[in-house]
């Protein structure tokens, strides 16, 4: 078995949605694919109004073959100190051709209220790895990990575009939508998430690769690349109007800043996949201003790198959970 669904960016690709159908007849909901957790959980009927703005809501009730898991429940809390919590429910879910009939659909009845501001977003369908859902008294299986058994492979792979559509494959790989070949990385995932080491980074085209071993996690549910301070001031370094600017949090530059380089990150075996100078000029600092919020920051506050979609759109990658390991590759 195998499935494809497209997924598209919101505005200044902050996230990527894709639909998913829940329940008999089918209930659409647009939901954030999540590598850095392992919840599937929806904006429900079981919600306030007041936490409710304009998402497509899961009806439980309205759908022949859900189940309420009695006695059971959810709370999550995100890196960005958001959260949400609610029941559970069984029920069949299909996302690109690809049904898991008992999926543990997670049904909100509390969101804070940086859900409820992201009106496009209905609800996360994490990918990580199962032993961090936060369901009791029994954690849930992921989406994946309900229909790996089915599939033609025990894969999925994230093609994530800079202001345009791409694509989630679940089951097999797309030979056409890379270029070179897939450089495979061992995986840790006893953190519950997909966790590698990269052997290094390259400022810039004429630049030379420092060696230095960078441990971090591959997240499609963060938008930005957070990662070592020391690699962030070699990058920064080389921007003639970079600074950091408190007021601001983080690094910043003006956004046409010319002497912007590339910047490579290596994968093994001698691969490095090359993000673009552009997509680190991540957004205006505001409207009227000619500096830009950068792309690449700090994780000094998280405790391990982040391969957030800034990195993460300028590859096509291999999550292959059949051998606990991430394929990257260039496209
Ligand atoms: C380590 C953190 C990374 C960001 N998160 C996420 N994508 N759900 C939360 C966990
Ligand atoms: C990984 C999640 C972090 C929290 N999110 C949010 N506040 N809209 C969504 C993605």
């Amino acid at each position: 078995d195998r499935g494809s669904v497209q997924n598209s960016p919101k505005s200044y690709d902050v996230e990527y949605l894709m639909p998913v159908s829940l329940g008999t007849p089918a209930q659409q909901l647009n939901l954030d694919l999540d590598t850095g957790s392992s919840d599937f959980w929806v904006f429900s009927t079981l919600l306030k109004e007041s936490m409710i703005n304009g998402q497509t809501l899961y009806d439980p009730n309205a759908s022949t073959t859900a189940d309420k898991m009695e006695g059971y429940s959810w709370k999550i809390t995100y890196g960005d100190q958001s959260y949400s919590s609610g029941d559970v429910y069984v029920d069949t879910v299909t996302i690109g051709d690809l049904t898991v009939s008992t999926q543990a659909v997670e049904a909100a009845r509390e969101v804070s209220e940086e859900f409820t501001a992201d009106s496009d977003n209905d609800g996360l369908v994490g990918l990580g790895f199962g032993i961090i859902n936060t369901v009791m008294p029994y954690k849930q299986k992921t989406f994946f990990e309900k229909a790996m058994p089915g599939l033609d492979s025990p894969v999925f792979t994230a093609d994530l575009k800079s202001g345009a559509p791409g694509r989630y494959n679940f089951g097999y790989i797309d030979d056409g939508a890379y270029t070179g070949n897939i450089t495979y990385v061992p995986v840790n995932s006893s953190d519950g998430f997909w966790s590698w080491v990269s052997p290094g980074f390259q400022v810039g085209t004429t630049g030379s690769f420092n060696s230095t071993r960078i441990h971090g996690i591959a997240d499609t549910g963060t938008t930005l690349l957070l990662l070592p301070e020391g690699v962030c001031e070699a990058f920064y370094g080389r921007i003639a109007s970079a600074k950091y600017d408190a007021s601001q949090g983080g690094y910043t530059f003006e956004c046409n800043d010319s002497t912007t380089p590339d910047f490579y990150f290596g994968t093994g075996n001698g691969q490095m996949i090359r993000i673009p100078g552009s997509y680190l000029a991540y957004s205006k600092t505001d409207t009227s201003s000619l500096r830009c919020f950068g792309g690449m920051q700090s994780d000094s506050g998280v405790g391990f790198t982040i391969w957030g979609d800034i990195a993460l759109k300028a590859a096509f990658i291999v999550f292959d959970q059949g051998s606990e390991r991430l394929g990257w590759a260039e496209k």
